[in-house]
């Protein structure tokens, strides 16, 4: 097991940042999988954020995308008003290599003793791999998880909320665009249709929305029959001319090819990290195209998580909390309009303002350096969260 913590050289891994707090590189003994816990920061309280189980061509790369992820999750958990830091784990799959029942049990096992072996500073949860079962398995080594199924006494998985949280955004966004928070009648396009796009997509086809979809599993076309999509093949869905791309898949969608050929007034998604590189959020504003910053659209599933973990939870309060991000979009876009900068760097502004009211030891400058820097670049039914 290795660990590495702030200040240790983490060049030698191709790290974007020497900024987190602590990395935790270990190969499960169980497993045999490579697995890296990045823990961001904690300034606002215990680090939330959720275990991603990918394929990549490198272990390498697993763990530059954990220390992106994580720091992403710093600026949600700060922009959603949230007393939690972030941090994410993921568990590495070498291209080419298939994950059966057996040995993903083995690995959700090896992460809850790495999570547990950093005593309380992570708390993990699903993402893009994983789910409320493989959680429950992540129990059996450590507490520090939440996202439970309900008859093991959790929450559940949070794509609800977070579907939830997205569908706010783009009615915000469109809304900023066109004046109007009306969706009969309009267009998107949604690349993904998982746990989290597919439930949005439900939702806007039933607003009355005229749907583009695509996902790289051909089996989801089936799905997009059954609400009415227009189902295409992924790689070109960009090129369609639609009021809103919803990016729902994994991250690194909106290439610089991508962002020069978009045919639409608006990008609003679920997917984190959305940009290839790093000058996407200029490149987007240079073509007149709001972008809802990844971080404050999508955090309704943290948001969830956060809340409804804690005793006494009020699922009213939560869903409100949930579709405040409409609002926090909006107050994003006017700060961005005002001060004639991009939509990223007013999220990033409204997340570290946050971070600097905390007590912490890095003044302001330095706070901006490290969540800049280490964020880097990329890589059911319609019913949505509702109140008891
Ligand atoms: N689940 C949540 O609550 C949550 C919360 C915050 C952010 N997110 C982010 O939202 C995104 C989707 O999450 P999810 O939980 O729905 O994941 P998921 O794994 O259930 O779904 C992702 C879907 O995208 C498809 N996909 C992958 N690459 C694609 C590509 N290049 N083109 C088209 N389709 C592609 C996959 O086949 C899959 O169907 C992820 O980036 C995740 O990190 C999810």
């Amino acid at each position: 097991m290795t660990s590495f913590s702030s200040g240790a050289s983490l060049d030698a891994l191709h790290s974007p940042s020497l900024d987190h707090e602590t990395v935790l590189i270990t190969r499960g003994n169980r497993s045999g999988l490579t697995i890296s816990v990045a823990v961001h920061s904690t300034r606002l309280g215990s680090a939330l954020g959720g275990a991603r189980v990918w394929h990549y061509d490198s272990w390498l790369d697993a763990v530059d995308d954990s220390l992106r992820l994580s720091a992403g999750m710093t600026l949600k958990n700060a922009a959603a008003g949230l007393a939690r830091g972030g941090g994410k784990s993921v568990v590495f799959i070498p291209n080419g290599t298939t994950l059966d029942a057996e040995r993903k049990r083995l690995a959700m096992l090896d992460l809850g003793d790495a999570v547990e072996s950093l005593g309380g500073s992570y708390q993990t949860a699903e993402d893009v791999g994983t789910s409320a079962a493989d959680m429950a398995v992540v129990a059996e080594r450590t507490a520090h998880v939440c996202g439970l199924p309900a008859d093991r006494g959790g929450v559940g998985e949070p794509s609800d909320a977070t579907a939830q949280g997205v569908f706010s955004s783009i009615v915000a966004t469109l809304e900023t665009v066109t004046g109007s928070p009306l969706l009969s009648g309009r267009r998107a396009t949604i690349s993904g249709l998982g746990q989290v796009g597919s439930r949005l997509a439900r939702r806007l086809s039933e607003e009355g929305m005229s749907l583009i979809v695509t996902d790289v599993n051909p089996a989801r076309r089936a799905f997009a029959e059954e609400i009415h999509a227009s189902w295409i093949a992924p790689g070109d869905e960009h090129l369609f001319e639609t009021d809103v791309f919803v990016p729902c898949g994994v991250g690194g969608a909106l290439t610089h090819d991508v962002i020069a050929q978009l045919r639409c007034a608006a990008v609003v998604g679920a997917a984190n990290n959305q940009f290839a590189d790093a000058d996407g959020a200029e490149l987007l504003a240079e073509r007149g195209i709001l972008w809802a910053p990844d971080f404050i659209a999508n955090a309704g599933g943290v948001i969830y998580l956060d809340m409804a973990s804690k005793p006494g939870a009020d699922r009213a309060a939560i869903l409100g909390r949930v579709d405040d991000i409409g609002h926090t979009l909006k107050a994003v876009f006017r700060d961005a309009a005002a001060r004639s900068v991009t939509t990223l760097a007013a999220a990033e502004k409204l997340a570290i303002d946050r971070l600097d009211a905390a007590q912490a030891p890095a003044t302001s400058t330095e706070a901006a350096h490290h969540v800049r820097a280490a964020r880097g670049v990329a890589a059911t039914t319609g019913q949505f969260l509702q109140p008891a």
